[in-house]
Order: C-alpha cells, then structure tokens, then sequence
C-alpha cells in the first residue's frame, strides 16, 4: 500500500498540515516579535469569510447604532461568531498555563474607530488575566507600543491577530495614534472605519 512507503517525517508533515493547514510561510507570520518578548503578530490569520461574519455579528447585537458608541464589552458566555472566532486563533503560541485555562477567553471588547480616531497608549487593565487577543478588522492602522524610551511599530491589517503575554501584556503599552492618514514602511495608510475584537480572560476572585 502506498501509505507504507511514506517516511515518518513526510508523515508528521503530512498530519500537521491536515490539522493546521499551514506552511512554512504561514508559520513565519506567527513568530514572536523580536524585541518586544511575549508578542505574536499573525498576520492576516483570519479568513476573509470569518471577518465577514464576525462583521455581521458585531452588526447583529446593534451596540454601535448610536453614533456616539464606539465600544462594547461582553464577559461571561460570549455570543456564537466570537465563540467561533475565538476557537481560530493560534492560542497555540501562549505558554501552557494560558492556552490551557478554562476557557481561555470569557470577555471581549469591540471597538469601533472612525478615520482619525485612535486609543491612547495604556497597559490593559489588571482585573484581566496574562494572555490577551486582538483581532483587527476593516481598515489597517498602525499600533505603538511603548515602553520607556523604546518605541516600537506595527501596522495591523484586517485578519491580523495579535497575542500579548507576559512583557507584551504588562510592561509595554500599546496605542492607536489618533489620525486619519500615517505613514508606514515609506507608504501613505489611509484609514477607514476599523474595528477590533479583544479577548480576554477576567481574574478569578477567590
Ligand atoms: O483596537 C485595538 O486594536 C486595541 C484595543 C485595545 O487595546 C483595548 O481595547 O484595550
Ligand atoms: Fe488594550
């Protein structure tokens, strides 16, 4: 039989990709960053089918009718699309008292920006466990990350995942800067509407 003859690591491979679906390619997106300890940026990690229906859910719960509402929160049991979007991310990367906690998210915040809106720099709140997602959607914009004097960039596309553990998640602060129009890589990023959906894990009182 033809199985036979297949060496044990084409095999392995074999296997991975089934489960996976990926490449080598795909996992160079997935490396931490490499100077900011304990941040992934996966890029373009959410299928453009998923973004669409996590656009739609978002719709659905009507939290952003209002014109003046630009966040909403959620925690306990999430709604279907974010239980579905949640159960993709690459939670694989966080170390193994986050990946496997249960569940590993209960709490999620969409927010909505308009061209030239941003969030100022901060470290997410402590009341929040380590090992946080963010999963960006419409429009790119650029996100800082600070922390003392250094300062660095990325420019977050719709699909892309982020992962903030350990440093990632308490040491640096992220940010959006608030304008409708930035520079990246030697091009001009022209913003549109953007929305992200963060999950995240409340502390356990005991
Ligand atoms: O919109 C984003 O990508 C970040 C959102 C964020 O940092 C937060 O809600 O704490
Ligand atoms: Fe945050």
């Amino acid at each position: 039989m033809a199985a036979y003859a297949i060496t044990n690591n084409e095999r392995v491979e074999a296997v991975l990709l089934e489960v996976f679906g990926t490449s080598d390619d795909e996992e160079d997106d997935f490396k931490q960053h490499p100077r900011i300890n304990g941040l992934y940026h996966c890029q373009t990690a959410v299928s453009d089918k998923l973004q669409e229906a996590v656009i739609k859910g978002v719709a659905a719960e009507g939290w952003f009718t209002d014109a003046d509402m630009n966040q909403a929160m959620r925690f306990g049991t999430l709604p279907v699309w974010a239980t579905n979007l949640a159960n993709t991310l690459p939670v694989h990367l966080f170390t193994k008292q986050i990946r496997s906690r249960q569940p590993v998210f209960d709490q999620l915040t969409a927010n909505v920006y308009e061209p030239g809106e941003g969030i100022c720099a901060h470290v997410d709140l402590h009341k929040f466990e380590d090992g946080i997602a963010i999963v960006s959607l419409g429009s790119a914009a650029v996100m800082d990350f600070t922390f003392g004097s250094c300062h660095e960039r990325l420019l977050l596309r719709p699909g892309d995942v982020l992962l903030l553990e350990g440093d990632a998640r308490y040491k640096w602060q992220h940010g959006i800067a608030a304008v409708a129009i930035e520079e990246f890589g030697g091009e001009h990023n022209q913003r549109g509407q953007r929305t992200s959906i963060t999950f995240r894990k409340l502390v356990r009182e005991s």
